[in-house]
């Protein structure tokens, strides 16, 4: 290891996703020397706008709520627009008696004990996510009791209504951690709720999907990059840290960078894919493997024009019931403005259900993919102009999709852990942040923290 001064750069940033590339922008622009070094041959991590099929497509994350104001203000920064989701028109709810049902604003058309239940179900969750910081929820005051029971356990003690307990599970299981309800704890639902600043806001689609930006989210770390220019390098995978107490190496195929601090942005679970000498604390070690990823396909299905409009239809449908279980109408609004009749909807398959989808073929998984969407929006979803799944499971960069949490009883085991300094290493991602926990706004502020001494 050369002596404390003969670095070649103040800071060497591994990972170029939002995370990464916010960190290396914001110690730039502190006059400190960075170099980013990023495994694909692009940035941007799980963002990705790419044209498929001749439509331009969000293959991972996408939407902006008005809560994540770090995002908000990073948008301002860089110059970016965003534009509404389009929402206009009834919605749909197909239950468990597999009825399709139409609504409009956000009360789901169940019967009137379950819609009880539901409101009495998100109060209590909104209460427990109002009682956490959620940088810090193993302090909750009922940390233990709820990082003890999976989030399914804990709905079938709080009520005997199924739908109600199928319902509420939704909006945290499939729709935001990406694992069966049976397979994180409680705790972690409430962080999920809390980091959004409540669960009320995640039950309502037109707060946590109200924007998207124009050209596609993507253009955030596109445009972090481009102020940063050279000291981004592509095709870089890091693959050894060697470290001490004044300083790092970092080692990729090619070269070796020598810098008095490293920021691994890179998800958890891909820490552990570098090897590090010394060895990382025990703890560290053992906390990464307790940390996973969900699983969550992303669907893409364009249309000639977007036909449900003409029906009255958002596009929006939810079912715990149904193998696309959310659905929105994903029209690219800023090309709709100038001329582009098509219409696009997305839809997600989660979890088990996305297991049971991904053993098919690739012909059987469109078939039930349109047969599901079709169940709400009728006939006409059957005939898409272009259908897309996102990959991001089968990426080795990232391995899942949307982020990582931990398994039940870790949260409070190795949370403490979890945003801590080892010498010279610093440990960033959106999938430890507290506010913006697995998103986009959580990246950012994680970053943000990586950079400061
Ligand atoms: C399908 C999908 C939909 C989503 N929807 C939304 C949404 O609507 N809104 C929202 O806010 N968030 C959404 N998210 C989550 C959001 O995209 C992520 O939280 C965020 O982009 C993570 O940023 P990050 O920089 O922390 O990690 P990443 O984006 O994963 O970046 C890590 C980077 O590190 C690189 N890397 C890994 N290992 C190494 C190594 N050894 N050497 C060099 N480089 C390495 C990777 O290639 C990657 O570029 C979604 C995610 C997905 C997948």
């Amino acid at each position: 290891m050369a002596a404390t001064g003969e670095w070649d750069v103040d800071v060497v940033v591994v990972g170029a996703g939002v995370t990464g590339l916010t960190a290396a922008y914001r110690l730039h622009q502190h006059g400190r020397s960075v170099v980013v070094l990023e495994a694909r041959d692009r940035v941007g991590g799980r963002l990705l706008t790419e044209e498929r099929d001749g439509v331009r497509l969000e293959v991972g994350g996408q939407w902006v709520s008005p809560d994540q104001t770090a995002l908000l203000g990073l948008l301002d920064e860089l110059g970016l627009e965003t534009y509404e989701r389009y929402r206009a028109g009834a919605s749909l709810y197909i239950g468990r008696d597999g009825e399709r049902r139409q609504f409009t604003g956000d009360a789901m058309p169940v019967s009137e004990s379950t819609a009880r239940e539901m409101d009495r179900l998100t109060v209590e969750l909104d209460r427990l996510a109002a009682q956490m910081d959620p940088l810090s929820p193993w302090e909750h005051p009922d940390a233990e009791a709820l990082d003890r029971v999976t989030f399914a356990a804990w709905l079938e003690q709080q009520t005997d209504d199924v739908e109600a307990r199928d319902n509420i599970g939704l909006y945290i299981g499939p729709a935001m951690i990406t694992k069966p309800t049976h397979a994180f704890s409680a705790l972690t639902a409430v962080l999920m709720a809390s980091s959004a600043g409540g669960f009320s806001h995640l039950l309502d689609a037109d707060f946590i999907l109200d924007r998207r930006v124009a050209g596609g989210l993507q253009n955030v770390p596109l445009e972090l990059a481009a102020r940063l220019g050279d000291r981004v390098r592509l095709g870089s995978p890091v693959t050894r840290i060697a470290w001490d107490d004044a300083g790092v190496e970092v080692h990729t195929a090619d070269a070796v960078h020598r810098a008095g601090r490293a920021i691994l942005a890179v998800p958890p679970t891909l820490v552990s894919r570098v090897t590090f000498e010394p060895p990382l604390p025990a703890v560290h070690q053992q906390m990464r493997q307790h940390q996973s990823f969900g699983l969550v396909l992303k669907l893409h299905l364009t249309y000639a024009t977007p036909f449900w409009r003409d029906h009255g239809l958002s596009g929006t449908g939810f079912s715990p019931y149904e193998t696309v279980h959310e659905l929105y109408d994903n029209t690219n609004e800023d090309l709709a403005t100038a001329g582009d009749a098509r219409g696009t909807l997305v839809g997600f398959v989660s979890d088990v259900r996305a297991d049971e989808l991904l053993a098919l073929s690739a012909a059987e998984r469109r078939e039930q993919v349109l047969a599901s969407v079709a169940r709400y929006l009728g006939e006409q979803a059957l005939d898409p102009e272009a259908y897309y799944e996102s990959p991001w499971m089968a990426e080795e960069w990232t391995a899942g999709a949307y982020a990582t949490s931990f398994d039940v009883g870790s949260l409070t085991r190795y949370g403490p852990h979890l945003r801590e300094r080892v010498g010279p290493l610093a440990f960033a991602s959106s999938d430890v942040a507290g506010l913006g926990f697995q998103h986009v706004d959580g990246a950012i502020r994680m970053g943000e923290a990586a950079a400061e001494d």
